[in-house]
């Protein structure tokens, strides 16, 4: 039987098909080259204390519709005056609700880089990521063969953005490792299963070189998960749920940003 991820990259396939039948490679390319050029997110990853990236998320797979956001560039704006570092924008729209509109909108509304949170399957998306402005590109690692997760990397840094290289294990962060990612998320959630397990984080990032980026993804409620995933060696959390449930999502973010700015504050090595 497949797994959530198999059926969602299904989907992803045919949409990325369907667009790149109106837009092909080449326009897509010729459109990436005049977006406003790429923010420098491993600078703001590489600040002192624990950075927060909020998402912009409408919907998931395992809850369904989270929260309705009218307007994202609005929630990034209170995202970005609560302190985060970078916006994650989903642009996946068949689990997700997500859309390519949504991270041109946020990506305008912010000064500070925006990731986008898509299940990247080829080299279409990461121009096309560019194109609509973004600034990092999220891989995962689950959803690709090693070659193909090198050089969907190598393309990322080509066009002057940052890849997010997502794991779940142990072999997924050697695979990470040996493709060259200097940025690693570590999901919580287990996209074959959909389980949100945190003690994931604490097993697979102190195994991780020093100066590897290490971003603790998914299942962040407060700033006491925030504090935990930084004892463990967190640079970065990455908050979708936790915030977009929120009454007030700019103090649910400025929360948990003063949280990981505070001196006492643990933080892994740099
Ligand atoms: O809503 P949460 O539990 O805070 O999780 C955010 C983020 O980690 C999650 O949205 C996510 C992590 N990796 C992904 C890959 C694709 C889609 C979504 C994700």
């Amino acid at each position: 039987m497949g797994t959530v991820l198999d059926s969602i990259l299904d989907g992803v396939r045919e949409d990325v098909a369907a667009r790149e039948a109106v837009l092909d490679l080449q326009s897509v390319k010729k459109a990436a080259k005049s977006a406003p050029p790429p923010r420098d997110a491993l600078k703001v990853l590489r600040e002192p204390g624990v950075g927060v990236i909020a998402e912009v998320k409408r919907a998931s797979p395992s809850k369904g519709q989270l929260a309705d956001i009218p307007d994202p560039a609005d929630l990034a704006r209170m995202y970005e005056d609560g302190g985060a570092r970078i916006i994650s924008c989903l642009t996946e729209e068949r689990r997700f609700n997500g859309s390519l509109a949504d991270l041109d909108s946020v990506r305008r509304a912010v000064d500070i880089p925006v990731l986008r949170k898509d299940f990247v399957v080829g080299p279409y998306q990461i121009h096309e990521a560019r194109a609509h402005g973004a600034d990092l590109v999220l891989l995962i690692v689950a959803a690709l063969e090693q070659e193909a997760l090198v050089s969907l990397l190598d393309r990322t840094e080509s066009l002057g953005m940052t890849a997010l290289v997502e794991v779940h294990t142990e072999e997924e962060a050697d695979r990470a490792l040996e493709a060259g990612a200097t940025v690693i998320g570590v999901n919580a959630r287990n996209l074959k299963t959909l389980e949100v397990d945190r003690n994931v984080f604490s097993r697979i990032a102190p195994g991780l070189p020093s100066d590897v980026v290490k971003i603790a993804e998914s299942g962040v409620r407060d700033a006491s998960d925030l504090l935990a995933y930084a004892s463990v060696g967190a640079d970065a959390v990455l908050v979708g749920e936790g915030l977009v449930t929120q009454g007030d999502p700019r103090a649910a973010c400025n929360a948990l940003a003063t949280a990981g700015a505070h001196p006492s504050c643990p933080q892994g090595p740099r």
